[in-house]
Order: C-alpha cells, then structure tokens, then sequence
C-alpha cells in the first residue's frame, strides 16, 4: 500500500478551504490508504495525472472537486510516498506545478522545493547588475565552502549575484529552504563551521544512516519540520479533521533536537527572541518526558496565571489524552507554593511585595527607627539580598554577599538594615500576612524535609523568576537527568529579578540551546521591535550575556504604524478608527489586543470602545479562548500571549520608563541600570505579541525608547 503524507504548503490553505472542498480532500487521501499504486494511477475519480511542461516528471495533479484540484509528488522509485503539495483552484494548481522541482539536498538529505522557473528567469538579469556591484554578499566563500553546506549547482550561480541582505531576503521564498537558511546565517556573520554544527547537523540524519543519496521516501521522511507522515486512518483523521496547529506537528530540527533529546544529565535550558517557539519546546518536552514512562509525575510551571491557562489548553491539545494529562499538574510558581504551606499549616493573607501599600510600610519603618534608607532600598535589600539568598539570621546577613548591589553596606549599617527588616516581619506576622516572595522562601524550606514532589518540572517564562522561586522549583524535582527544563527569554525580562541559575544550584552548562527563528511575527515587526533594545546589554540566565543576532521570521507583512496624538482623547480616537479598519479586514474583536501601560488608560479605551458598539474584555477578568471582543490589557499582562493585531498605546515619555518603577541612580546605581532595562523590556514584549499588524501611539512627548523617536 502507498504510503501517503502532507507538506507545510498544503496547511497553508487548507483550514481557508470551504467544507465541500475539504471533504474531497478527505475522501481523495482515503484512497491513498486503500488502494495499490496502480489502482490509484487507474481511479476514475482521482484522475492522478501528469502535468504538462512541469519541470518535476514526478508532479501530479488530482481531482478534489469539479474546480479543485490537488498536487501531488509522486514518487518514481518505486518508493510508494504520496506527498500531497497543494489543493488550489484548477488553474492555480496548475500554475503552481510547473514551476516547482523537488530535490533531496546532499548534505541534510531533506526534501526540498524551489521555484525553478523564477530563479532561472532572474539569474542572468541579477548576474549583469552584479557585474557592477562594488562587492557580493557571499564573495569570500568559495564554492568549495558553499557546497559542503549543501547550496547545490542549481543555487550556486544566483547566489554568486547577491549583493546584500535585502536581496537575499527578496531569494528567501524562491530557493529550497535548507539552503536559504544556511546563506542566512552567512550573511549575517556566523562561520561555516558554526552553521555545518547548528544549522546541517540539527537537520542531517545520523552519520551512520547518512549513505550516499536518498530516495525519495527517506528524504520524505528526513523532512520532519516541513512533511507530515501519515501511518493511519487514525492520524489522517486527526491531521484532516483537528484545527490545525503547525507547531503540534512541524517542529524545527533544532527544537525537535532540544524537545526529544532522549535524555539530559541534569537541568537544560531553550532560550530564544520572542516567539521562537520556546513554550512549543517545552510543551514537546513534557510529551517526549510523559512518553518515558507510565508513572512519572511532571509539573509544567509560568509565571502568571493566564500563562498557565494557555499552557493547560495547548497541552490537551498536544496531547488529547487524559491519562497522560492527569501526569501533569499545570500552575504557577506561586500556586505550588501555596499548596505546600496549606499542607503545612494555613496560609496567611498574601501581599504583594512591592505595590504602594508595601512601599509605605517600609517608609513608615524608617521613620520609626530613623534610618538614612529610603523605602525603595530597603525593599529592595529584602527582596535582592535577604530573599533572594534565603538568609534567615543576622549572622547570615552580615557576612551575605552583596554582589550586584550598587551601594555598599559595612556591619553596623548592616545591623540596621536587619532591625527594619525584622520590623517589617514583624509587622506583616501580626497582622496574618506574608508578601509572595516570603511565601515562596517558607515553601522551600518545608521541602527540604517533606522532599521532592516530581520527577521533572518544566518551566516557561524563566527569566523573571525569583530565587525564591527557583529554590521552591528545586525542591520540588529529584536532583538527576532530566529534573528541570527552563524556557526563556533574558530579552523579555520585565520585572526588577536578576539571577544566576548557577549560583542556586541550577547549571545547564553544555544543556544549553537558543531559538532563532520567529514563528509569530513577521519580519517587519520583528525588525521595528528589536531596535527599542538595540545597544543594550542584556544577561543571560547563566553568568553570560544574550543577544538577537540571527534571530529572524520567515513571515512578511507591513510595517507597523506608529501614530502620535495631540491629546489622550485624539490618541483614543485613533486607535479606535484602527481597531474598526482591522475588523473590516476581516480581523475577529478577539484577535486584536490593546495594551497599555497603566490600567487607567485602559479603561477609557475600553469605555470608548464599548461606546462605539466595538465587543471588549479586560484580559484580567481571564476571557477563555471562545469568548467574543477586543482584549484590553496591561503591558505586564501581555507576557506569553500573541494576538493577530496589537495596538500599544500611550507609549510617551510619561510612561516609559515610568519614574515610579525604576531605582533612582543615587539609591541604587545597579539597580537604576536593571530598572531601565525592564522598562525597555516591557515594551519589546508588548510590541512582540504582535502577529500580522503592530501599532504604536502616543499623545505628548513620544518615549525615547520609540525607534528613531
Ligand atoms: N515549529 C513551529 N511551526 C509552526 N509554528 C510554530 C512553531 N514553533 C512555534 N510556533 C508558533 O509560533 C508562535 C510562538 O511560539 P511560542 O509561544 O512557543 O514562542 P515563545 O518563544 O515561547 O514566545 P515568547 O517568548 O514571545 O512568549 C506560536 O503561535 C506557536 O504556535
């Protein structure tokens, strides 16, 4: 029996296709699973027929309905793979196929396409401007060089035209996609022997299966980021019937590689830009660690409980099983923590660590015991330095290290600073209260008697957590292979926690990957967003530092719109003839999101919004996935999530950076630096959630962080 199996390209219209068309792709790929090769070739119905002047003898076309066909590479290696391309009305379907060959590259031994008769027609146009070009992107490269990472003589001469990165870019959707990835990463400055160890091997099948070319069905099966196989009715009824969702089944080689490594020594780490697939990773993870064994328990862990929601409704969706499902316990760092001190005894009344009213607290305390620190350093000497180390005594306290602090603190002074914090802690027990941070420290000590809970714990959204929150995340797994996977971004690190997995027990040295391609935005808003972090130096969660470079999308849009406003009410005006464009566009309310920096603007949106008979939900009253309207929502809450449209608005030099959230340099000069980099953090997250369409406004004095403001 044929084997049959879908390419990406086919799930690019499918979900569009209306339900008669797609009941006639059902039916045409049932018979790929019924019938022989030569009752397929003999089908009436299917009418598997070549097409005239393809350049590819083994492109195909088949009926789907009366005006719809369906294109197929069928294999002539006796091999048997049926991969269906393309279902597109007659005409385009025919367009489409003769264009296109289909070649296994040498190196990654992966099934590629390129549109030959464009690249054919644009060679010798490009190769006469060459001629006058002062340089050529890729001239220090020798063919030699080009060839080892699999650009094939058919590539090779266009690719001796390419002047610089835009053309490149103009290339991408015409050449196989493995080579335009390597040519990518030559453009912008990786080395050869860097790209033949991240980009060729990530791809290429072991060495050991590597022998000489492949036919077509190992290179079918090979091309897992882009080819689907289907091995039975079941899985054919999933792929067809299921709302598609690309990330559930094409994963790229490098997160197919950190996903379903089969084992790690100990904790590993996937970082990666904004919307890189690290969440997909890690829900992958989580599958291939359910798939180890019937009995292991895993907790998936985030930061917020939105996130965590969204991670329970991917996993059913990953996984559609409830037995394994019930093996997960999906929920926030804080929520764990409750838990156990609820086991333990009952939890107190909890606090935030730093909002107004903790705030003056602290300056009430200072007043009291007359001490030289404003509210703002003691805070931040308790969360940085006391919590943040764990440290329980003053002994502990005055010999604790105060690395990263930007005022230094001898003995005495030290004695003080422990007479306001014990005052602080005083106050807060009297009243039947603790703040997050402190319930997380009292939830890692009672593990460490009542032990680990999990065989592994997954976590999303790491770079903000708190070493508090690290220490519950530690006690909670058996220390060994595979105990903690961490996904995150330093770049979108919003609140004010530095840490250093290192120092707290946690080494992913060696276990360490980054993402590079965006799967969410599209280039230009990528391109527009990276700059409002451009210059900055941004640490990583392991001593060393992080950058962009190479991070790119394979998606094209427009450029965001970035609008100034005389007055807050024009500001809200505009934004709301926006939102009315997008949905007469054919955007859903549900799909477009408005943040703000202050939850104040917000609601005028949202009245405004309401007033015009536009549907609105405020993201914090938690809206599941079905439920009608514009989501409105704070910057801060926007973290993890993604929506078709964003608009980011109130973006002057009122609220970024907004005075009140960062440390004034002569409190604390470190601090002020980490401070200013949250702020510009908040925005690149905000602005990232963006799919097709960013919007930024402002009324007043636009933020400097604006690009080019
Ligand atoms: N291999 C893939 N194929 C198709 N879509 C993908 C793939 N990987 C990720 N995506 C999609 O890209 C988007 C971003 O993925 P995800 O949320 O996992 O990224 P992230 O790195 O966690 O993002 P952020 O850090 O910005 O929150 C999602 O819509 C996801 O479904």
């Amino acid at each position: 029996m044929p084997q049959l199996a879908f390419a990406t390209s086919f799930f690019d219209e499918y979900d569009r296709l209306e339900k008669h068309v797609r009941q006639g792709v059902r039916t045409a790929m049932e018979k790929f699973q019924q019938l022989t090769a030569a009752e397929l070739h003999a089908d009436k119905g299917l009418h598997l027929e070549q097409v005239e002047k393809s350049r590819d003898p083994r492109i195909r076309t088949i009926r789907i309905t009366g005006s719809w066909r369906g294109v197929v590479l069928a294999p002539d290696d006796g091999s048997g793979t049926f991969l269906l391309l393309k279902v597109l009305q007659h005409d385009d379907a025919y367009a489409w196929a003769v264009k296109r060959v289909f070649t296994v590259n040498a190196v990654t031994c992966g099934l590629e396409v390129r549109n030959i008769a464009a690249i054919e027609e644009l060679t010798p146009v490009l190769q006469q401007a060459a001629k006058s070009a002062s340089s050529l992107l890729f001239e220090k490269y020798s063919d030699t060089v080009l060839r080892d990472l699999g650009i094939d003589g058919g590539v090779l001469p266009a690719v001796r035209t390419i002047v610089d990165k835009p053309q490149l870019e103009a290339f991408s959707k015409l050449l196989p996609e493995d080579q335009y990835e390597v040519l990518f990463y030559l453009a912008e400055g990786h080395g050869p022997d860097e790209i033949w160890r991240d980009v060729v091997v990530a791809r290429r099948p072991s060495e050991k299966s590597v022998n000489g070319p492949a036919d077509l069905a190992t290179a079918i099966a090979n091309t897992r980021d882009r080819i689907a196989l289907v091995s039975g009715p079941k899985e054919l009824e999933d792929i067809l019937t299921r709302p598609f969702s690309a990330w559930r089944i094409f994963l790229h080689p490098t997160q197919r590689r950190v996903a379903y490594r089969p084992s790690y020594s100990g904790p590993a780490q996937v970082s990666g830009g904004p919307g890189t697939g690290k969440t997909v990773v890690a829900l992958h993870r989580v599958k291939h660690l359910l798939q180890k064994s019937d009995d292991t328990r895993i907790l998936l862990t985030t930061f917020t409980n939105a996130l965590a929601d969204s991670l329970r409704e991917n996993l059913n969706l990953l996984l559609d099983d409830p037995l394994l499902l019930e093996r997960v316990d999906v929920t926030t760092v804080n929520a764990v923590a409750r838990q156990i001190v609820d086991e333990h005894g009952t939890v107190p009344a909890l606090v935030s660590d730093d909002d107004a009213d903790t705030r003056r607290r602290w300056q009430r305390i200072a007043r009291r015991l007359d001490l030289p620190w404003t509210e703002q350093f003691l805070a931040l000497e308790f969360r940085h330095v006391i919590l943040g180390q764990g440290i329980g005594s003053i002994e502990k306290y005055l010999t604790a290290s105060r690395a990263g602090r930007g005022a230094s603190l001898q003995a005495p002074q030290r004695e003080h600073v422990w007479r306001a914090v014990e005052e602080f802690v005083r106050q807060l027990d009297a009243e039947g209260k603790r703040t997050y941070l402190q319930l997380c420290a009292d939830a890692a000590e009672l593990l460490k008697t009542a032990g680990p809970r999990y065989d592994h714990v997954v976590v999303d959204e790491a770079q903000d957590l708190h070493p508090a929150q690290w220490r519950v995340l530690r006690g909670l797994v058996v220390e060994g292979p595979d105990d903690l996977f961490v996904a995150g971004d330093p770049h979108q690190r919003i609140y004010d926690t530095r840490v250093s997995l290192r120092s707290l027990g946690i080494s992913v040295i060696g276990r360490s990957t980054r993402l590079r391609i965006n799967y969410r935005s599209t280039q230009e808003i990528l391109t527009w967003s990276s700059a409002i972090m451009t210059g900055e130096r941004v640490d990583d969660l392991d001593g060393g530092s992080d950058s962009l470079t190479g991070y790119r999308s394979a998606l094209h849009g427009g450029r965001p719109t970035v609008r100034p406003a005389g007055t807050q009410p024009a500001e809200i005006d505009a934004v709301v003839a926006k939102i009315q464009s997008w949905m007469e566009d054919g955007v859903e309310p549900s799909e477009i999101a408005v943040a703000t920096r202050f939850h104040q603007f917000g609601s005028r949106a949202k009245v405004r919004l309401e007033d015009e008979g536009i549907p609105v939900v405020a993201l914090k009253d938690g809206p599941d996935a079905s439920e009608k309207g514009v989501r409105i929502a704070t910057m801060h809450a926007m973290k993890g999530l993604e929506f078709r449209c964003v608009a980011a608005i109130g973006v002057n030099d009122r609220a970024f950076p907004l005075d009140a959230a960062v440390t004034p340099a002569e409190v604390d000069r470190v601090q002020h630096e980490v401070d200013m980099l949250a702020e510009r953090s908040l925005l690149f997250v905000a602005c990232t959630r963006a799919r097709d369409d960013l919007y930024v406004s402002w009324h007043g004095t636009p933020s400097s962080f604006i690009p080019g403001a």
